[in-house]
């Protein structure tokens, strides 16, 4: 039944790679709206391919992050001209692509403080908020040797999986910090916070910093993932003071503060609007999937990840470990793979005329196995494993130049068959009873998804809305309510309570 027109609405965000997207629900979980603003079509200014801009290098890969301020611009106006009445919404929360960095310039923090709500965020933000103004995304391969200076400091690779649930990848923030210090030392010099794209957007609504949370904060190679708080040895190693710059981490149900006065007074939040942690996409999605034990989530989106729930963290040198964002004594275990969703859409414009729906008929007309044809196809750098490069073979195992016929299955089967094997090496096994949750851009073509059932041997479930991200963030912003409204009532109750003596010794 659809809830009352006066209702409390619960908003979550999601800024990926190739877009900002939302969906708000109401109190019985029901999606009232969804949207979404394209980076590359309708934020052409800013000429990015995929969300991102790739360097001459290859391996450097940015974002601008006015271009992510001015998509949340649009998106509220979207979401006004289509109605939704802001005073309604209790809380908001929202996720970020993961492991990215937003350097804010020194005075930011004023600046946040004072938005004229007369003016855009983007107009606010442009001239002096940010000391890097494009900043590395989860597709930099550009810090290899900041990531062996890490791992040299923190006793190798193997402890520092111990301490911070991942050996050192490139991506992550710690080693790209590193690389901008040691590299555009003004520009670090400049800086006045570093956030995660995550927390970054929640400071947006804050109008002020907001901590970065647990579990995203796990993908930085600097956090101790059992103790939660900055690795002292890891911070040492990237920066001098960095714990300054970082702030506190905080778990990622926390309500962080009421919605900025310049939200109220532009698109009419009501003042209790409360901000939840925002964290990254992938804990997102765990939460928005409500994965079960032996549940394995499969996420289809710019990048193909792997990820499931568990409760003792066992870091190996391949994976990463992460705080759960959901339950604080539990964690996640994640797999991720660069060359997803965009390989597909390069076979897909090299085989079948850029159509999904020939990509789809591609994968129908081909048998189970490929009759043996087989692909590895890692465009750029991959992380899970570190290879680069075409590798096709025919059905005697021998290394070919091209499938033609049978290429978009080599793909896909090559693409899921390294998705399971990786995640076995993890320690993880398809049992009687395992389900599949696909999630993601690519997860609503159902050829698709019959390979990976059939790959995976178990049955794929996906839900009816692409981003599992907006939605999990939407139900993390109702949680994180619910659980403050309850620490309330328990700490009311112990300072009400009169405590009577009964017994006396
Ligand atoms: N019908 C389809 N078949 C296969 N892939 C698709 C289909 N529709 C969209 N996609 C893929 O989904 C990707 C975007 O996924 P999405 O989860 O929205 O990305 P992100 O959250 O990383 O920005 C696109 O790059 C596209 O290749
Ligand atoms: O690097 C990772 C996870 O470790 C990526 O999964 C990013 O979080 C990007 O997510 P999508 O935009 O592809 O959903």
């Amino acid at each position: 039944m659809a809830a009352a027109q006066d209702s409390p609405l619960y908003l979550g965000f999601d800024f990926s790679t190739q877009q900002l997207k939302v969906v708000v629900i109401d109190g019985d979980l029901n999606v009232v709206h969804q949207d979404n603003v394209q980076f590359d079509s309708e934020l052409p200014e800013f000429r990015t391919l995929g969300g991102v801009h790739v360097h001459a290098d290859r391996l450097t890969v940015t974002s601008p992050v006015l271009m992510w301020v001015k998509a949340l611009d649009l998106l509220l106006d979207k979401m006004k001209r289509a109605g939704l009445v802001f005073s309604r919404v209790r809380a908001l929360s929202g996720s970020g692509q993961q492991h990215g960095s937003v350097f804010w310039r020194r005075g930011a923090s004023e600046t946040l403080q004072h938005l004229d709500p007369n003016q855009d965020l983007h107009q606010l933000l442009q001239v002096c908020a940010f000391s890097v103004s494009s900043g590395p995304v989860w597709m930099d391969s550009s810090s290899s040797r900041q990531c062996d200076e890490l791992q040299a400091a923190a006793g190798g690779a193997v402890r520092l999986a111990e301490i911070t649930g991942s050996r050192a990848y490139e991506r992550f923030t710690g080693n790209q910090i590193s690389k901008l210090r040691q590299t555009r030392p003004q520009d670090f010099q400049n800086t006045e916070r570093i956030s995660l794209v995550s927390s970054f957007a929640a400071s947006l609504f804050l109008g002020g910093y907001a901590a970065i949370d647990y579990s995203d904060g796990s993908g930085m190679n600097l956090l101790d993932i059992r103790t939660r708080t900055w690795s002292g040895i890891c911070l040492e190693a990237t920066a001098p003071h960095l714990d300054r710059l970082l702030g506190a981490p905080v778990p990622s149900t926390s309500v962080l503060g009421p919605v900025s006065s310049y939200f109220v007074q532009r698109y009419g939040f009501s003042e209790g609007c409360r901000v939840v942690a925002f964290t990254g996409d992938n804990p997102a999605s765990l939460a928005g999937m409500r994965l079960q034990p032996g549940d394995i989530a499969v996420s289809l989106g710019t990048s193909d990840t792997v990820f499931l729930w568990i409760q003792q963290p066992r870091p190996a040198l391949e994976g990463h470990v992460f705080c759960n964002p959901l339950d604080w004594q539990a964690f996640m275990a994640l797999l991720c793979f660069k060359n997803g969703s965009l390989t597909r859409e390069r076979i897909r414009n090299k085989s079948t005329g850029g159509s999904w729906e020939l990509f789809s008929v591609a994968l129908r007309d081909t048998p189970l196995g490929n009759n043996g044809h087989m692909g590895f196809y890692f465009d750029s750098v991959e992380i899970t494993p570190p290879a680069v490069g075409v590798h096709l073979f025919d059905p005697e195992d021998n290394k070919v130049s091209e499938t033609p016929q049978v290429e978009v299955r080599a793909l896909v089967e090559g693409q899921f068959l390294s998705r399971r094997l990786h995640a076995e090496r993890l320690g993880y096994s398809i049992i009687p009873g395992t389900r599949v949750m696909a999630t993601g851009g690519a997860s609503s073509n159902k050829d698709i998804l019959q390979v990976l059932s059939d790959v995976f041997n178990a049955p794929v479930y996906s839900i009816d809305l692409c981003s599992s991200a907006c939605l999990g963030s939407a139900y993390r912003a109702l949680h994180g309510i619910l659980l403050d409204t309850l620490i309330c009532l328990i700490n009311n109750v112990q300072t009400n309570r009169q405590f009577v003596l009964t017994v006396q010794l």
